[in-house]
């Protein structure tokens, strides 16, 4: 089983102004609600690709039944803990830029983290676990270290995708994968990534840390993936890129789409590669069929650069 864990769900209300004016009365031109959170983003792409998921994290309220809903409506599992306050709403703007407000999101108990903790001590060897985005306020900075040392225990696959020390305290653990984009691995080193060589010279430092397998997305300019055995380059397609919200959790969810079928790291780069692209190129996630359209775009290049 593949489970998603989001500890910060979110409404993601998306809203269209044409040439937005901060400080002035603006209309919108339309407006979508989805659930959100890099790991129901996850979920959802999966379900796309006829892949089974369950999402797990915190959830409550009137935000947190929407998401509930919608996610029993598209017949994906899930398995939330229930917080007594609401989960967060936030706010995607699209103008001729696109502007984000992320909300703080509700406070965990130390009892619902411990019950979270148990739901990890329930899953079985060979089991993939996303864990995905930020960590609440309220929880500590080490609480996805907690878990990657049991999924590394217990013979889990841990694929993170979080920024910062979050992130860094995971890595003693052996992440099975993660998925920074070039600013999150620069700020790791506190350096600027501008090339592929620089993504792969860091990345490798990555694997030396006890990653596993490392992406490097690096939005229009490619992506490289790195473990023991490769370092591949991958160029994205041209397109029109409507919408950036997500693209980076399609990556994850195209990749893992393929590698629990045939464990073949390159045609699953190239297929996380083309999801994300899928979705920066279309308004909400992409689809099994978008994906499969920019798929044979992308070429796969091996380097040991
Ligand atoms: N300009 C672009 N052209 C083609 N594909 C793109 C473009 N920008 C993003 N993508 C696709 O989206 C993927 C993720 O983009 P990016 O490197 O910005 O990651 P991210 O910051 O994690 O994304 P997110 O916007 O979800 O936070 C890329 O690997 C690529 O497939
Ligand atoms: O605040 P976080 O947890 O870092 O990110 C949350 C978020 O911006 O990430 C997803 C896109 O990747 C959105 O659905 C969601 O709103």
């Amino acid at each position: 089983m593949i489970y998603t864990c989001t500890l910060n769900p979110s409404i993601d209300y998306v809203t269209r102004v044409r040439n937005f004016k901060e400080g002035h009365l603006n209309r919108s031109d339309s407006t979508q609600m989805y659930p959100g959170g890099k790991g129901i983003n996850v979920s959802r792409v999966l379900k796309r690709l006829g892949i089974e998921s369950t999402a797990i994290g915190y959830i409550g309220g009137f935000t947190g039944a929407f998401i509930k809903d919608f996610l029993t409506a598209d017949e994906i599992l899930h398995d939330f803990i229930t917080v007594s306050e609401a989960t967060r709403i936030n706010v995607k703007l699209k103008s001729n830029k696109e502007t984000e407000i992320n909300g703080q999101g509700p406070s965990i108990s130390d009892e619902q983290q411990k019950e979270l903790l148990d739901q990890i001590d329930a899953m079985s060897e060979g089991d993939f676990l996303v864990l995905a985005g930020s960590i609440p306020p309220s929880m500590s900075e080490d609480f996805y270290a907690k878990i990657t040392e049991k999924c590394n225990q217990k013979g889990i696959k841990a694929v993170i995708d979080t920024t910062g020390e979050a992130l860094i305290k995971t890595f003693p653990f052996q992440p099975f994968l993660i998925k920074p984009n070039h600013h999150e691995l620069g700020d790791l080193f506190q350096v600027r990534i501008e090339s592929k060589e620089a993504a792969i010279y860091y990345g490798k430092k990555l694997l030396e840390e006890g990653v596993q397998n490392v992406i490097v997305s690096m939005a229009g300019q490619g992506a490289i993936f790195l473990n023991k055995d490769h370092v591949l380059f991958a160029n994205v397609p041209v397109g029109t890129v409507k919408n950036s919200v997500g693209a980076g959790d399609s990556v994850v969810a195209g990749f893992l789409s393929q590698i629990i079928q045939d464990g073949d790291f390159q045609s699953a780069f190239q297929y996380g590669v083309a999801s994300g692209s899928a979705t920066a190129f279309s308004e909400d996630l992409c689809t099994k069929q978008e994906i499969e359209a920019l798929r044979n775009q992308i070429t796969i290049e091996k380097t040991t650069r």
